[in-house]
């Protein structure tokens, strides 16, 4: 551990935390010792989630759905003990909803590695100490042998579908490639193949910010009793957000225009500027620093075609029936990278478009495009 005497750490209050019980979690049982991708080993690994319907006697109507980068297991549902947040696809679970809780059994968990209740650099090691740095890299894959840990303990041989946009997304991928026999239908939403080097670059700056922050100790600021990197954090989430957003939409929405009461000439903010501000602030208030480094770090590693041949040959893998889907002015995770998917993947068709004017965020922000697509999925 290094870094600024504890006394000078913001209090650890006040900040993110784990996600409470009450929110209506579930976990899964601590198992046998992990092995990573890496080598290393996690000595259990717990994934909470939720679930919304109801397992039929086949089990045969269980339906995986895959959050982004700084989501959790809280798909649908209001804001409430636990949940820092409204559920980030509301609308889409319930009876008669694209994900139909007469029909369906949903399961949402939190990834490996996130800190919203599953195994993560916030929870403790087996000495009690928070893991910090000495958490292991985690790949994509890992989050997916996680998950199908998971399934195994619901006796969820096969799943009706498996569907995720971004990181959620290519989980969806590796889920439909690595275990092609569990998978029944996937929809791929907003992801690429393999994590390009642009989407790697505009990563970079943002680790760096958080590392920078003199109250990162390491990674280790949780055992010293701080709060952590909450400056570093907020100016990746600054970067991460704008690189989220439509270049149209913003100038529509925020154009040139001063923020209220400030005056960008004489030391104010520009409206943009205190729209980033604002969702950093609230980034920083539900999430951990650490978890954010991994699971980054885990997109990064996002590479299908690794050791299985090249991406031709791992997307012929697939046997799932597939929908890939992207939007329209995300220029983080090009349509081009979700037709090099919908090419290379037998039963895909061509790729559907999501209209939308907001980017990448675009995957969350139209729930009504997306649920049409579920609803097309699951239709038999
Ligand atoms: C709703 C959630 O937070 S979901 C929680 C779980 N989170 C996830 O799963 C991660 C995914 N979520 C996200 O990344 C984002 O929160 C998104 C995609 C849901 C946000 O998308 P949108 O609904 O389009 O929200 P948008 O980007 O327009 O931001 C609206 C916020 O900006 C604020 N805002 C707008 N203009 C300004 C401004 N000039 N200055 C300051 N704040 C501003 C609004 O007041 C609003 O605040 P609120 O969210 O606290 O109510
Ligand atoms: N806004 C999304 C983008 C990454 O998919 C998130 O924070 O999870």
């Amino acid at each position: 551990m290094s870094g600024l005497p504890v006394g000078l750490c913001p209090p650890a209050t006040g900040g993110w935390r784990e996600g409470d019980p009450a929110g209506g979690r579930r976990w899964s049982t601590p198992g046998a010792p992990f092995r990573l991708e890496s080598g290393q080993e996690l000595p259990g690994v717990r994934l909470a989630y939720q679930t919304w319907g109801t397992l039929d006697a086949a089990r045969s109507n269980a339906v995986l759905v895959l959050h982004g980068l700084t989501g959790d297991s809280h798909l649908s549902g209001p804001a409430g003990p636990g949940h820092p947040s409204p559920g980030w696809w509301d609308g889409l679970v319930g009876r008669g909803r694209a994900l139909d809780t007469d029909r369906f059994f949903v399961v949402v968990p939190n990834a490996l590695g996130g800190c919203q209740g599953s195994t993560g650099p916030s929870t403790s090691r087996p000495d009690g100490r928070p893991w910090g740095s000495a958490f292991p890299r985690l790949s994509i894959r890992d989050l997916v042998a996680a998950e199908a840990r998971l399934a195994d303990e619901l006796g969820i041989a096969r799943w009706a579908a498996v569907i995720g946009g971004s990181m959620g997304g290519m989980r969806a991928l590796e889920w439909a490639v690595g275990h092609p026999h569990r998978v029944a239908r996937a929809l791929l939403l907003a992801c690429p193949a393999a994590t390009s080097a642009r989407q790697i670059a505009w990563t970079s700056p943002q680790l760096h910010a958080i590392a920078a922050d003199p109250h990162w100790h390491g990674g280790d600021y949780l055992a010293l009793g701080c709060g952590g990197p909450r400056d570093g954090l907020g100016i990746a989430r600054r970067i991460a957000h704008a690189t989220y957003r439509g270049d149209g939409e913003l100038t529509a929405r925020f154009g040139r225009r001063a923020q209220e009461g400030e005056d960008p000439g004489a030391g104010g903010r520009f409206a943009i500027e205190s729209y980033l501000d604002h969702h950093a602030d609230k980034l920083v208030r539900r999430f951990d620093a650490n978890s954010y480094v991994v699971l980054t770090r885990a997109m990064n590693s996002h590479d299908v075609g690794r050791g299985r041949g090249g991406t031709a040959a791992a997307l012929a893998r697939v046997t799932a029936r597939t929908m890939v889907a992207g939007v329209s002015s995300d220029d983080l995770y090009p349509l081009a990278q979700q037709a090099e998917l919908a090419a290379g993947i037998r039963e895909a068709g061509p790729v559907r478009v999501i209209s939308s004017p907001h980017g990448h965020d675009g995957f969350l922000v139209e729930v009504e495009q997306v649920a049409a697509l579920v609803k097309e999925l699951l239709a038999d």
